[in-house]
């Protein structure tokens, strides 16, 4: 018996962040919304705990964690802890969100092995219940279970629905490299000591609501960008040639370094991401639009 769950990466189409709390998050005000580039997990019985990891073509992919640290696992663990069953499962993760890249892949497996686990072991639990086991394992997995559109508040975990009016296209340039989540934020409190508390903005909302991209364009933000350039300035050169090649609006996804295009339609699309394919620093372009669903049980 086995379960396989399908689950959205994100970006951040706004990303206000306030100061350092005292338990070293900063409280948001994130935009979330589901892109249409899916991690797939498979959860299936076995006699004991195992865990592959394959990108596009079947090949292992060495940066992600094959024990029980990887968050796909400790999903799992915690899922069993809660119901008293042991996770003696082989996880599967079939991965094309890029890793480490500001877009909750580590996130979006964590919520599939989740939910594949609940299918598998027939726990039932209540979505309430779910919600509370992703917040623990990190303030981004909330969102990739619910997906479509959300407001993050608090460390990013309490969600609102929000209404989407239209689809958006988008092209991710993922880069050479990748950027710890927490360096970025430290490098945030270095840059703006004296951080504003976090507000959503209307017109971003209501650019959502309405399915308007330029008005959305013109209204995007991530107040970690200038953190995620200071460490990784290259990125600089890769937002330039997506504005250049007809990009509505460049920015950083999340903490970087992904970096995210938002564009008119999809044939727009295919001309961005053909123009960075290949540049220095961009190793895929990538085509997606939103929003996407959250995780789903294939
Ligand atoms: C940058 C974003 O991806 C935007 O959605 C998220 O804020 C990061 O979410 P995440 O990767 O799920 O982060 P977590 O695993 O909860 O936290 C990792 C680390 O990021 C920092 N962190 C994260 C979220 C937050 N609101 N404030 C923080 O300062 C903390 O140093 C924390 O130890
Ligand atoms: N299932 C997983 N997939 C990828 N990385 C994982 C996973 N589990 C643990 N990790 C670890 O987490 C680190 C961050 O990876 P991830 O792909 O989640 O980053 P991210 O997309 O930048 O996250 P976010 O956007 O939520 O901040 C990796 O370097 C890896 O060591």
């Amino acid at each position: 018996m086995s379960a396989t769950v399908r689950v959205p990466a994100k970006v951040n189409v706004q990303l206000a962040v306030g100061g350092a709390r005292p338990d070293g998050f900063h409280d948001l005000a994130n935009v979330f919304l589901a892109v249409g580039l899916y991690d797939e997990v498979t959860v299936s019985e076995a006699d004991s705990f195992t865990l592959t990891c394959t990108g596009p073509g079947s090949v292992p992919v060495p940066e992600v964690p094959l024990d029980r640290t990887n968050l796909a696992a400790r999903a799992a663990i915690e899922l069993g802890r809660r119901y008293d069953i042991a996770p003696d499962v082989r996880i599967h993760i079939a991965k094309d969100i890029p890793v480490a890249g500001g877009m909750a892949g580590g996130s979006a497996d964590a919520a599939g092995a989740l939910l594949a686990c609940d299918a598998l072991w027939g726990t039932n639990a209540s979505r309430e219940e779910l919600l509370d086991i992703c917040a623990e394992l990190g303030s981004d997995v909330p969102f990739s279970l619910v997906g479509g559109a959300a407001l993050g508040t608090g460390r990013g975990e309490k969600l609102e629905p929000l209404d989407v009016g239209g689809e958006f296209w988008w092209v991710f340039a993922a880069a050479d490299g990748g950027l710890s989540t927490p360096a970025v934020y430290r490098e945030f409190d270095r840059l703006s000591p004296e951080a504003p508390d976090p507000v959503a903005a209307p017109a971003l909302l209501e650019a959502l609501r309405t399915g308007d991209v330029e008005a959305l364009a013109a209204t995007v933000t991530n107040d970690l960008q200038p953190a995620a350039l200071s460490l990784f300035p290259s990125l600089k050169d890769t937002l330039d040639a997506g504005t250049s090649a007809g990009a509505l609006a460049a920015l950083v996804s999340g903490s970087g370094p992904t970096t995210a295009f938002l564009v008119a339609d999809e044939s727009s699309a295919r001309k961005v991401a053909a123009a960075l394919t290949g540049i220095a620093g961009c190793r895929s372009a990538r085509v997606a639009s939103s929003p996407a669903r959250g995780a789903t049980i294939l």
